[in-house]
């Protein structure tokens, strides 16, 4: 396929290294803008289509709607569009990145468009669900075109320690792009005042639980 890159290519080994020294990843501007844009209007239309799903936590039988806890709507991505296809695509590259790099055995990518209404927010928490292990690296591509200072619904990026400190702040701006690992980075989506558009997604490695495989979602 033409065009440029999806993932800024500059960035890849600042990525690694961050990932190995530190547990995560922020950086503005690593995925290609007309990308973002593309996928921004296909968020938009989902919202506007009441097409999205109310989030909850935890899988299966599990599932649970907490509002509470954590006030986004969904859409898992199913290489509908191109637009879906090429952000795929690029997560499948960064996939063998970083399994060369880390020797990670991560097997497969699932992601969601995630549409946080102003007001809502997701209160700090690990990605991997308890007792399994299978999302490994979680990556988040935020797709709002422009974000204001005072916008609210930035990520927060805490320590592992028991007197967890903030270690980052991410503004939800288009292009910018986070990745951490997913058992031991706490994060939370702060309150948003504005309507706030992201691409959450997880490296996974599979693991089996009492003997059956454990499903994707
Ligand atoms: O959108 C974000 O900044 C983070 C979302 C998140 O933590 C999640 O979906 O698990
Ligand atoms: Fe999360």
């Amino acid at each position: 396929m033409s065009g440029p890159p999806v993932v800024d290519p500059r960035q890849l080994a600042p990525l690694v290294d961050a990932l190995v020294e530190q547990g995560w990843f922020v950086a503005e501007d690593v995925v290609d803008a007309e990308l973002c844009r593309a996928l921004y209007t296909e968020i938009i239309q989902l919202a506007e289509r009441d097409a999205l799903a109310v989030a909850g936590i935890g899988r299966g039988r599990e599932h649970l709607l907490r509002r509470d806890i954590r006030g986004d709507a969904i859409h898992w991505l199913e290489r509908e569009s191109p637009a879906q296809r090429r952000y795929l695509a690029a997560m499948g590259e960064l996939q063998q990145t970083l399994n060369r790099a880390l020797y990670l055995g991560l097997f497969e990518f699932e992601a969601h468009f995630a549409h946080y209404p102003p007001g809502s927010f997701y209160k700090t928490h690990l990605d991997s669900f308890q007792g399994r292990t299978n999302r490994v690296v979680s990556t988040v591509l935020y797709l709002n075109p422009e974000w204001p200072i005072d916008g609210g619904g930035e990520m927060a990026i805490y320590s592992s320690d028991s007197t967890p400190r903030e270690l980052a702040r991410v503004r939800p701006e288009a292009g910018t792009f986070t990745c951490f690992l997913s058992e031991t980075v706490p994060h939370e989506v702060l309150p948003t005042r504005l309507p706030r558009a992201s691409i959450a997604g997880w490296f996974r490695r599979n693991a089996s639980l009492g003997g059956r495989v454990d499903p994707a979602r």
